[in-house]
Parts: C-alpha cells; structure tokens; sequence
C-alpha cells in the first residue's frame, strides 16, 4: 500500500495539569497509489488531528506511518519526518493565498528553486488545469470563493506532492458550489493520479470524493471502507447511525425449517448471509438496522404503519411511521404516493443485507 498507517495514537498534554489525553487512538488503514481516501466524524472526533499528524505536524504517541514505503513516523523508534521533508502538501478551508501575489505567483510559490522556464510551465499547466488561465495576473481576492480554492488547489499540487492532504477544503462555499466542486477536484486528482485524504463532516461531499470513507468515533476509525459498505455493511452501530436515515428495531434471530432468520416487528427477514448465528446474542435478542429504503409502502402488507410526519424531498416522501406496538420508522415513498399524516398505511420490509448488533449498542 502506498499510505500506510499501522496503531496510530496522537496525544495532546493538557495545559493546566501536563495529563495526556489521547485524540486519536490506535488507527489503522491503508490507500494505494492515486487512491482518495475521505475521513468523516462528528465535531471532534480527530479527523484533524489524524491528518496533521500524516502532514508531521503533530508527533506520534505511538504507531507507525508509511508513505511510499518510507517511514515518515515511527514512535517506538521515536522517529519523524519533518513535515517540509515529507513532500506533502495541505489545502485548507481558508485557502491561505497569498494576498499580495497574484494567482500565477500564489501558484509557483513553492518551486523557488526550479528553473525559472521549468516553474513557469509549471503554473501554466496547474492553471490550465484548475481552469484559471485567463485569470494568472489578478489578484486572488478578485476572484471568486470556489476560484480562490482552486487556486489553493493548484499550489499545492504544483511541487508533485506524493500525498494532498486537504481539511474541509469546501466548508466556506455555498452548498451547490461545494459539490460541484467536490466533482471537479475529484476529476483532477485522478486526472494527476494524486493521492489525497480528505477531511470533512459533509457525507454527501465524502460520497462524491472518495473511493474509501473512513468515519471515526471518539479518536477511533470505526470503519474503511467503501460507500456502499457502510451504507449497507456498516461495522458498528455508530456507523449504522451516523451514516444515512435508520432506526434499529428490537430483533431475535431464530433457527427455523428454512434456516436461520431475524424476527422483527415487520416480519422475518431471511437475507442473513453474514448476519452472526442465533447462539451469538443471548437468546437470539438483538436489534435490526431498519434503513429507510428497507421499507416499502405496500397496501398489500399485513403489517401497518401510522403516519407521524411526512417531508417532500422531490421524487420521494421520507415518512415517519409507528407501528402498532409504538416502533418508529422511517420508510421512502414515491411521492405520487401522497398519504394524509394520522392515516395508517400498509408496509413491509425488503432488507438487502441484514444488520444486527447485540442490544443496548445503540
Ligand atoms: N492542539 C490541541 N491541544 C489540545 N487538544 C486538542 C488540540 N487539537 C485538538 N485537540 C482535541 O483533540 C480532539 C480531536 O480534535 P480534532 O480537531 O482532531 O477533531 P475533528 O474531528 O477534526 O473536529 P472538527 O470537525 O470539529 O474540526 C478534540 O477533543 C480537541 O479538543
């Protein structure tokens, strides 16, 4: 793996007592070559502080991380890389430019020791690419927000970095620019065949950026994965919680003629492939990751649902919905099918992959 990054602890000493207090605990995960990785978590979770520490600009408590085979920090070998040395660059929300520089100067500003004719090719191909050629002799704060990005952009692939790192890289632009951007950037990292790691709390953003989503937990990465994965495969239920619209439901796996299935108050769910076998919980007892789209409104059904709430997201309905011994859930409908709140619809559920953790986790 090109980044690699094995038990990796950071810890902060608090000013009034010298205790340690750790704000990243033992993470492990690994990108290839040219591959996005996106970290996302709730405010203070340490998404930052992991990728300041990949940077070098905070040491290792302990762990190892690798970049291209060559140890950028080691903390039982109580070695690190200094940050200039490890040849990555850093884009953050504000953008940092240079005021004073016009956007080809805020550009080549970190190739002062290339060749002049080698530099200034340089800066019309990063400008070219970020789509800001016209544009080389203003100043950055004639431009736009998403401009002044893509500047920053551009200046920090300019001297080749190995790795991009970048930390809510889109939070100070307006929701539609930030995802069109997101695309953009995206387009142009794999253009470069740049790796990078992401930082945001945006799901949407790190959906459309990444080929791997990390999302951490109070120091910890609870899961690496695909989108898909956690959406679908979630590893803990934070991840089942924090990623998309759900509710768990009380649950018993049960061995029955056709195998093991999960009761649920909708009914048994049978695609249990991966899901853990009965003896696993006591009793069977644990609760089911009910996703919005798991349920479907279905006149037909045998079990019905009052309607609580309904908002109108376009194509669909998010409806809130109890079930007659109080459950909650949540269920997409397509939005032809305009039900009255109060009204008791008929649903039934259509899990893909069934989810289950022991009682009580979430
Ligand atoms: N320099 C520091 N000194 C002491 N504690 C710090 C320092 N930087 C961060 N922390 C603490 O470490 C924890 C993780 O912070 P971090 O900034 O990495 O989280 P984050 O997930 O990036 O949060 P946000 O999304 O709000 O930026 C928090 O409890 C924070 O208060």
């Amino acid at each position: 793996m090109f980044l690699q990054l094995d038990q990796v602890s950071v810890r902060y000493r608090s000013q009034v007592d010298g205790s340690g207090r750790e704000a990243v605990r033992s993470v492990g995960l690994s990108l290839p070559a040219g591959g996005i990785g996106v970290l996302i978590g709730p405010s203070g979770c340490g998404k930052t502080s992991l990728l300041r520490a990949v940077a070098g600009l905070e040491r290792l408590h302990a762990g190892r991380i690798t970049l291209g085979g060559e140890v950028l920090g080691d903390a039982a070998q109580r070695l690190h890389l200094p940050a200039e040395r490890r040849r990555i660059g850093m884009v953050f929300q504000d953008y940092a430019l240079f005021p004073h520089l016009s956007v080809a100067q805020n550009v080549g500003f970190g190739l002062h020791s290339w060749p002049r004719a080698e530099r200034e090719a340089r800066v019309s191909e990063m400008l070219a690419l970020v789509g800001l050629s016209a544009h080389a002799r203003q100043a950055p704060h004639q431009l736009s927000g998403g401009q002044q990005q893509r500047i920053a952009l551009a200046r920090a692939l300019a001297p080749r970095p190995r790795l991009l790192l970048l930390d809510e890289p889109f939070s100070a632009l307006d929701v539609e620019l930030r995802e069109r951007l997101a695309h953009e950037v995206r387009d142009i990292l794999k253009q470069m065949g740049t790796s990078a790691l992401f930082v945001t709390h945006d799901q949407q953003e790190a959906f459309a950026l990444g080929d791997v989503i990390g999302v951490m937990n109070q120091g910890v990465l609870d899961q690496w994965d695909s989108a898909y994965d956690l959406y679908h495969r979630p590893a803990t239920a934070f991840v089942a919680n924090f990623i998309g619209h759900g509710v768990f439901a009380p649950a018993r796996i049960v061995t029955t003629p056709q195998g093991t299935r999960v009761d649920t108050p909708l009914g048994l769910l049978d695609d249990v492939a991966g899901c853990p076998l009965p003896e696993a919980y006591p009793g069977g007892e644990c609760q089911v990751l009910l996703r919005a789209d798991d349920i479907v409104h279905d006149d037909h059904a045998p079990v019905k649902a009052r309607i609580l709430r309904k908002s109108f997201r376009g194509a669909e309905f998010l409806y809130t919905l109890a079930l007659a011994e109080g459950l909650e859930v949540l269920a997409h409908v397509p939005s032809h099918h305009d039900h009255q709140v109060g009204e008791w619809i008929g649903v039934r559920a259509c899990v893909d992959h069934v989810v289950t953790f022991p009682r009580g986790t979430a």
